[in-house]
C-alpha cells in the first residue's frame, strides 16, 4: 500500500455555537490541513497521485474557498452583520469545529475521486482532529 500526504496552511475564523468557552466568540487561526491519500496501485510514472493534482484539486480549492474567511453556521446570528459588512464567509450547516471543517475538506476530495482516506485539521500548534474513511469508493483513483 502506497500513502501520499500533503499539507496545506490557510488561515480562518470562525466561532462555536452552543458552548460555554471562548470560542464562542469570533476568532481565527492559522490552521494546517493534512491530507493523505492511499492507494495500491502506482501509475505509469511510478506516483500514487501526482503532489500537483491535490494543489490543483485542493488547496485551490481552499484557497478559494476558505482561506481568509469566517466559517460559520447557518444558524449563527452572527451572519446578518457579517454579511451587511461584507465580510468574505463559508456557511456550513454544523459547528465549525475542528472535526467539521476537517470532514468538510475530506469530502471535498472524495467529490474530486481523489483516494482520500483521512484529514486531520489542526487548528492551534499543538491540536487537530481528524475525520477519515478507510473505504474508497468505486470511481476514485484506489476504488
Ligand atoms: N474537539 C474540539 N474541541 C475544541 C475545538 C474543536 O474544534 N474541536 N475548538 C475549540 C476552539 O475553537 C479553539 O480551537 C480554541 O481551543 P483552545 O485549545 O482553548 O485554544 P488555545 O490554543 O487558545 O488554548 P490555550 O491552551 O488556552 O492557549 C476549543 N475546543
Amino acid at each position: 500500500m502506497y500513502r501520499v500526504t500533503q499539507e496545506i496552511d490557510f488561515c480562518y475564523g470562525h466561532r462555536l455555537l452552543n458552548y460555554a468557552g471562548k470560542c464562542k466568540h469570533l476568532h481565527g487561526h492559522n490552521g494546517r490541513a493534512v491530507i493523505v491519500l492511499e492507494g495500491e496501485q502506482l501509475d505509469d510514472r511510478g506516483m500514487l497521485i501526482d503532489f500537483g493534482d491535490i494543489k490543483r484539486e485542493i488547496r485551490r480549492w481552499i484557497d478559494d474557498t476558505l482561506d481568509h474567511r469566517m466559517i460559520l453556521c447557518q444558524g449563527d446570528p452572527a451572519l446578518t452583520a457579517l454579511r451587511e459588512l461584507g465580510e468574505p464567509l463559508f456557511v456550513i450547516d454544523c459547528n465549525p469545529t475542528a472535526e467539521n471543517i476537517a470532514r468538510l475538506i475530506f469530502e471535498h476530495a472524495r467529490e474530486k475521486r481523489l483516494p482520500v482516506i483521512e484529514v486531520s485539521l489542526w487548528e492551534t500548534p499543538r491540536a487537530f482532529a481528524t475525520y477519515s474513511q478507510n473505504d474508497c469508493p468505486p470511481g476514485t483513483a484506489r476504488g
